[in-house]
């Protein structure tokens, strides 16, 4: 039993900052390789989801078979795995790279490298994939390829004498890019005869074949009927199908070493699908498996509650159904004294959050409450032990705690020289510590360590707005460091909203509740009597501001009424529905929980 080389096969990937043009590539490199007809041809076709399509991002990992005559007058198997480009999504990079041998490095050649070309492209460097730079765009007046192609050898260091010009808009050159992948990036190696080994790479549910699993087979075959084993969870099934996308799902007799496709076996749930798992032959296993991934660890947390209580069920039921095609998503019962039953989620980050919340809201028709997001706080307390702390709302009496430590993220930023002292001053209110500055052409490449608190709320916000949008950021989780916390609870007319409390750290802790009552202020409407915004640690008040009580009374001529029909007569006197909820007399509308954190300070 020997490796072979399959030389009619290529698996790759492109990596790409968003918006230089990674799926524009993808569509064209479909549509010259004619597997889809003129008419079949949707606009972006790998991003498939509505949310991802409006937003212009790529988030579930995609994967399409091309069959292309090169000009060598052979006809190879090209296999695309799509990857998404935003940081929350990273672990899904790194899982399609795996699955492949060699990436397109597509770079917008008006705009040149930035933070999200560098983090995906060291990450196919740790995968071992050769590289092709491929410099889209070069249809627009400011388009500069050998200024970039300078760029991309001083900054990434590889070489980019070779790079493929191309228009991804206008077709140009695509013909460029299907012989620079069969020529430049090597073909997979396997062994036939060998028992099979294949990593799982993805997963999701299916409405009608169920739980569809995406395999790179490594050695050996994969067919119809056999039995499989899955060496991670222990598991065995019967496939019901194997097969390819091209893009249309084709089914195939069997998968062979090298090759990318799907198997259906009739598995319920994706979460018995875990990604990084080795598949093997249930009756004739391979002895080792695959080195598999990191399991990926939500990050960000908030409670997700139905402004309607009456909701409940169907919310539990709306979470479950995402959760099938979205395992990284996890959620549990939560209640909240003021908010009643709903969940507590956790995400991969910010973005991650608002499109689940967005997708609740739009496919499910539900109107939901969401609490400040937390990032997760590692509690020492006084007894020896260590909690884990994810909704500020539990944090334990501050006389238990010895100490809290919070997680950091190491932050690269790319911004125009003129924008860098606007960057450096936010990075430092943000309590970060810089690590590296240099130069990238005309632009600053800031590194900056910084504590994941300070930046899940509108960090990402802030610096797009201080750079005119021309800053870039990526970021990856780097260490938990012990930081001086305090929790800072908020009370609206006397009574503290567990949904808006947070952990901040202490010498921030004045700014942030100041800025915090503020906004409440602009936020809540007036209400028929005067109402105190206040902020609080501990029993100490730190900041204060009133909402000053309605002079007209609308609600007048309702009084003896029920509640429902003046809180209805207060909507109508605003701009739309807003949706609200009751603390104790007060109505809070919904966005005041996510943009009271949004602050400047
Ligand atoms: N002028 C010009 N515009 C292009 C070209 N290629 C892509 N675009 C445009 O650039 C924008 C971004 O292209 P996408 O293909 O969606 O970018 P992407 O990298 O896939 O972005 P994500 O899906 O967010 O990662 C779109 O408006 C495209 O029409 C090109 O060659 N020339």
């Amino acid at each position: 039993m020997t490796a072979r080389t399959f030389d009619n096969i290529r698996n790759f990937s492109i990596v790409a900052h968003i918006d230089h043009g990674k799926s524009t590539l993808a569509d064209r490199l479909i549509q010259t390789t004619g597997a889809l007809s003129a008419r079949e041809m949707t606009e972006q076709v790998l991003d498939n989801m509505d949310i991802e399509r409006e937003r212009g991002i790529t988030i579930k990992a995609q994967t399409v078979r091309l069959d292309y005559k090169a000009q060598d007058g052979r006809t190879y198997i090209l296999n695309l795995m799509d990857t998404p480009g935003h940081v929350d999504f990273a672990y899904e990079v790194s899982r399609s790279l795996a699955a492949c041998e060699g990436s397109l490095l597509v770079v917008d050649a008006s705009q040149g490298v930035e933070a999200q070309t560098l983090a995906n492209v060291y990450q196919a460097i740790d995968a071992n994939h050769e590289i092709v730079p491929v410099l889209n765009k070069i249809d627009l007046p400011a388009a500069d390829p050998d200024r970039i192609k300078e760029q991309i050898e001083e900054v990434i260091g590889i070489d980019a004498s070779d790079a493929v010009p191309i228009s991804a808009k206008t077709g140009l050159n695509i013909e460029g890019v299907l012989e620079a992948i069969v020529q430049k990036l090597p073909p997979p190696k396997g062994d036939p005869d060998a028992p099979l080994k294949a990593l799982l790479v993805d997963s999701w549910y299916d409405a009608y074949l169920g739980v569809v699993v995406l395999v790179r087979i490594v050695d050996g075959t994969m067919k119809k009927g056999q039995t499989i084993k899955m060496m991670g969870t222990g598991a065995s099934y019967a496939l019901d199908r194997v097969g390819v996308f091209s893009p249309k799902m084709t089914e195939l007799a069997q998968l062979g070493p090298g090759e990318v496709g799907f198997f259906t076996a009739s598995i319920k749930e994706v979460a018995d699908t875990r990604v990084g798992d080795t598949i093997t032959d249930d009756r004739k296993p391979t002895a080792e498996a695959l080195p598999g991934f990191k399991p990926v660890q939500p990050v960000v947390f908030c409670g997700l509650f139905p402004v309607d209580a009456a909701e409940f069920e169907n919310l539990r039921s709306a979470m479950g159904k995402l959760r099938l095609n979205d395992a990284s998503f996890s959620y549990e019962m939560e209640t909240s004294a003021a908010l009643g039953f709903g969940f507590r989620c956790g995400f991969l980050g910010l973005l991650h959050l608002e499109i689940i919340q967005e997708r609740l809201e739009r496919e499910f028709n539900l109107d939901l409450i969401s609490t400040a997001p937390s990032v997760v706080y590692h509690l020492k307390l006084r007894d020896g032990s260590t909690i884990e702390l994810h909704n500020p709302a539990d944090m334990p009496d501050v006389m238990k705690i010895e100490s809290i430590e919070e997680p950091w993220i190491r932050a690269t930023i790319l911004t125009p020289d003129d924008y860098l002292g606007s960057v450096l001053k936010l990075c430092q209110e943000r309590r970060g510590v810089q690590i590296d500055l240099n130069y990238v052409g005309k632009r600053a490449m800031v590194v900056y360590d910084l504590p994941l608190n300070e930046v899940v709320f509108d960090f990402y916000d802030r610096l797009k707005s201080i750079s005119k949008g021309y800053a870039s950021f990526d970021y990856h989780i780097s260490d938990y460091r012990e930081g001086d916390l305090v929790k800072m609870s908020v009370l609206v007319n006397g009574e503290p909203v567990d949904a808006l409390s947070m952990l901040v750290h202490r010498d921030r802790a004045e700014g942030r509740g100041r800025a915090m009552c503020e906004k409440l202020k602009e936020l809540i409407p007036p209400h028929m009597f005067q109402i105190p915004v206040q902020a609080a640690i501990g029993g100490k008040i730190i900041a204060r501001e009133t909402i000053r009580a309605l002079r007209k009374d609308v609600t007048a001529k309702c009084y003896g009424g029920d509640a429902s029909r003046k809180r209805k007569l207060l909507d109508k006197q605003k701009e739309g529905k807003k949706r609200m909820r009751q603390f104790g007399k007060v109505d809070i509308p919904q966005e005041a929980f996510i943009a009271a954190l949004k602050m400047d300070t």
